[in-house]
């Protein structure tokens, strides 16, 4: 029998306002993973959502991870445990969500404050973390207050791990979950996350696999300290020089990787997948919309899905040490390190393509005949997933999808990464789904950030719809 959500429904609908200044809250807080300086403001996030939780009635932990590897001057940011709930004649969902965003200033080219939630004419809620991954994270908080505030029972028990590192790596949380599998998470009898897009800006999607990501550097150095290069340009060997003449070589314009080794690993195409692709409502304007240009390698939909779910990639990032303010300045720099990263795929194995990595890079920066120094490594790695969409858990959040957005969901792989899903996974023994509240317009990671008024909404009732059918899904 479908589930009664008039109830609750309605009440997401007049407790809209108040869900927004949640979300504008939580937008204020700049918990910028990334940046050093930063980190009182992403425990602050960590804190302000521990105190919403327990606002509502939920048992919350603050668990600290410790030191951050690598920069033992910095503790972790706590991962905020909470449970919801603990009628053992109900089924136990485990939700995981992130509360740290991507770095994000004024000067990059955003239109608005990106650290003050702005609704644009068209309903769009501009702000850094508005869909990745501060408005889903809540959407979780305001399904228990509206359930609360329309007296509709609570279909589950609700376990929620809300991290502060996912944009860094998910540093520290991966032993968190293997130690507590078995024991703060025992009760799970699923897992949900809601930290990724719709393929389009209609049809949501239920996502059931993700790419690995390997973020390497390439550290050059050289002189003992930035040089004027007037007076020593011609006479010294460049560290930049070296880098960029390295980095070059690792990809073409078509995205093509060029270290051996890679392509090599990635599994072969299935009859079965072949067809799988036609099926995907997918435009390729929208693509373009979402690009905001043109600039796409192909300009057919199945060979683009499967560059993006079942084809690894590399991207270059950027160059610490170089300058790039705007202006001239006259500067050799002394120490350089590029950074990319490589999207895994099935069957890819991390510690192969980081040989692969290494062995190239160091042959290429060989060839080069410098005196300079090149170290290459691995900063973080996280394994790509794929998991089966035959479940209860599916088909319960295929029908929430039906009774919200009155349309089946289109089943995709998402290009990128969320290396905790994994552990979550291995750990707990349970089935994983990925439920998106966003759209792919959003622009999650990059200038003008934005969650669409609608979908956050309707994403609020789609997680809560999620959870009660969940509740009655038979076994699978
Ligand atoms: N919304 C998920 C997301 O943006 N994940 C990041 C995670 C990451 C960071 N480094 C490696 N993976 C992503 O870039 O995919
Ligand atoms: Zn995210
Ligand atoms: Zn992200």
């Amino acid at each position: 029998m479908a589930p009664q959500l008039d109830g609750f429904f309605s009440q997401v609908d007049s407790l809209s306002d108040h869900f927004i200044e949640r979300l504008r809250k939580a937008v204020a807080i700049p918990s910028i993973s990334a940046e050093e300086a930063r980190r009182p403001d992403v425990v602050r996030m960590g804190n302000f959502l521990a105190d919403e939780l327990k606002a509502l009635g939920a048992e919350v932990e603050l668990r600290e991870l410790g030191k951050q590897p690598h920069k033992e001057h910095l503790d972790l940011p706590p991962v905020v445990l909470a449970r919801y709930g603990n009628d053992k004649s109900k089924r136990t969902i485990l939700v995981y969500g992130h509360y740290d965003v991507q770095p994000a200033d004024l000067s990059d080219g955003w239109n608005t404050k990106p650290f003050e939630l702005t609704i644009d004419e068209k309903d769009r809620m501009l702000g850094r973390g508005s869909t990745d991954d501060k408005g889903p994270v809540l959407g979780w908080l305001n399904a228990i207050e509206a359930h609360q505030k329309a007296g509709v029972d609570f279909p589950v028990n609700l376990l929620m791990c809300f991290e502060g590192m996912e944009e860094y790596g998910s540093e520290g949380l991966e032993d968190l979950i293997n130690a507590e599998g078995k024991k703060y998470f025992a009760d799970a009898d699923a897992v949900c996350i809601s930290d990724n897009y719709w393929l389009g800006t209609e049809k949501p999607c239920l996502t059931y696999g993700l790419r690995g990501c390997n973020y390497y550097s390439i550290e050059v150095s050289g002189p003992g300290a930035d040089l004027h290069s007037g007076v020593f340009g011609g006479t010294a060997q460049e560290p930049m020089t070296d880098l960029v003449r390295t980095m070059a070589t690792l990809v073409d314009t078509n995205g093509k990787i060029q270290i051996p080794g890679i392509m090599e690993q990635v599994a072969p195409i299935t009859a079965d997948e072949e067809t799988l692709y036609d099926e995907i409502s997918f435009e390729m304007e929208t693509l373009h919309e979402a690009l905001g240009s043109k600039t796409t390698i192909f300009e057919d939909k199945k060979l683009t899905l499967m560059g993006r779910w079942r084809y690894p990639s590399l991207s270059i990032h950027g160059v610490e040490g170089g300058f790039s303010a705007p202006g001239a300045k006259t500067v050799i720099p002394a120490k350089v390190i590029g950074k990319f990263s490589i999207r895994t795929v099935p069957d890819m194995d991390i510690d192969k393509t980081n040989e692969c990595v290494y062995k190239y890079v160091n042959e290429q920066f060989a060839k080069l005949g410098s005196k300079n120094t090149m170290k290459v490594f691995a900063q973080h790695t996280g394994k790509w997933w794929v998991a089966s969409p035959s479940h209860w858990n599916f088909n319960a959040a295929s029908k929430a999808v039906e009774r919200v957005w009155n349309v089946k969901p289109d089943f995709t792989r998402e290009g990128g990464s969320i290396p905790i899903t994994i552990t979550f996974e291995e750990a707990t023994g349970k089935n994983v789904l990925l439920l998106p509240m966003g759209s792919s317009t959003d622009g999650a990671h990059s200038i003008n950030e934005k969650l669409d008024k609608r979908n956050y909404i309707e994403g609020i009732k789609l997680l809560g719809a999620y959870l009660h059918y969940a509740a009655e899904e038979p076994t699978s």
